[in-house]
């Protein structure tokens, strides 16, 4: 193997780490009376590649993101129901914490809320 860096992927544990912080995460969300109402029409026992999806994303892992598909897939949260960035810095939030249970370092967590920052006018639609 050569010495190259670990993408930040690979530092936070791969999709171990992934598997770990779905749980927590989501358990979060669910219970974040700031957010929870979008998610009232989602089976969430279905929603485990989705959060895959999106954390994988947040990792900066090897999904392939689009920023269509971010546009598409929260444009009915923003018209409907009023999506804002009150709502994207909650999840935000609630992914941070979610890190620093699982004790990942700091510095790491902050580079994961950068990734997750890349798709904030995607997600609210501007
Ligand atoms: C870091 C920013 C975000 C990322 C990376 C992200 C990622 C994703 C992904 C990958 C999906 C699945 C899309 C699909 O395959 O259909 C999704 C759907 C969804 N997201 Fe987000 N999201 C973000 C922010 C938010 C915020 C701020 C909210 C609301 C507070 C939200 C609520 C939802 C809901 C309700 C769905 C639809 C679930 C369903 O199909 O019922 N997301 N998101």
């Amino acid at each position: 193997m050569s010495e190259t860096t670990a993408t930040l992927y690979e530092q936070l544990g791969g999709e171990a780490a992934v598997n770990a912080a779905v749980d927590i995460f989501y358990r979060k969300v669910l219970s974040d009376h700031r957010i929870n109402r979008f998610f009232d029409n989602t089976d969430m026992d279905k929603q485990a590649a989705k959060q895959k999806a999106f954390l994988t994303m947040a990792f900066g892992g090897p999904n392939n993101y689009s920023g269509a598909d971010m546009r598409q897939a929260h444009a009915h949260l923003v018209k409907k129901l009023g999506l804002d960035d009150s709502h994207f810095d909650a999840v935000v939030e609630n992914l941070a914490t979610t890190l620093q249970e699982l004790h990942v370092p700091q510095a790491l967590i902050q580079q994961v809320a950068a990734i997750a920052e890349t798709t904030r006018n995607d997600v609210l639609g501007r």
